[in-house]
């Protein structure tokens, strides 16, 4: 499905991955972003097979091993709504996996939920009832590869309300890479 821009044609409407470590707000922010532009949301995290989830709750970080046959379930998923549209959340942290993604759904933009050690460890701390333990941030830090500036998408910071964090994107979209 299209969007009508203006009067002249009509653009495609976006297709999102919405990244970060844990607790950044990919999921909160990811489905305020898919309400605000009209599209399908999913949570990447219900992508997982049950081995690892049960790594991650054992408190173990995942390894590329068990990330990839996941990324390429989000990348088919992306793949399907390459038409339609639509906002994923996934940590997506290395530059290779980002590029796993694009290779299934090449006109995929990412938005990096960007923020501070101190920010993120409180928001996560915070979220009752979640399989992702608060001690295994450490590590998404050290994978973390921040989006470049190469890379398609934008980077938003997210020490700021989740309304203020979706009118940025809406605000910064147009002129993103
Ligand atoms: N911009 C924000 N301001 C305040 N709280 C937020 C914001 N974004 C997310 N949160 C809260 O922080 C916690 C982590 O967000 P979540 O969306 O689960 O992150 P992720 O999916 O990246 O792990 C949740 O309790 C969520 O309600
Ligand atoms: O690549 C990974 O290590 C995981 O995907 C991880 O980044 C993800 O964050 C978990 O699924 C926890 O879920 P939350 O991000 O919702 O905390």
């Amino acid at each position: 499905m299209t969007q009508s821009v203006d009067g002249s044609g009509t653009a495609p409407a976006p297709l999102l991955v919405v990244m970060g470590v844990s607790g950044s707000g990919k999921s909160t922010i990811g489905a305020a972003l898919a309400q605000r532009l009209g599209v399908p949301f999913a949570d990447a995290d219900d992508f997982h097979p049950p081995a690892n989830i049960a790594k991650m709750t054992a408190g173990e970080a995942l390894d590329d091993d068990d990330r990839f046959p996941w990324l390429e379930a989000i990348g088919e998923w992306l793949a399907e709504h390459d038409e339609r549209g639509g906002v994923i959340s996934c940590s997506a942290l290395k530059r290779k996996y980002r590029t796993q993604l694009v290779g299934h759904a090449p006109r995929a933009r990412f938005v990096h939920l960007d923020g501070s050690r101190e920010v993120i460890a409180r928001r996560q701390a915070s979220r009752p009832g979640h399989f992702m333990p608060p001690a295994l941030l450490a590590s998404q830090f050290a994978t973390l590869e921040p989006l470049g500036p190469d890379e398609p998408g934008l980077v938003i910071d997210v020490d700021q309300s989740v309304d203020a964090v979706v009118q940025e994107y809406v605000d910064r979209a147009g002129s993103a890479r």
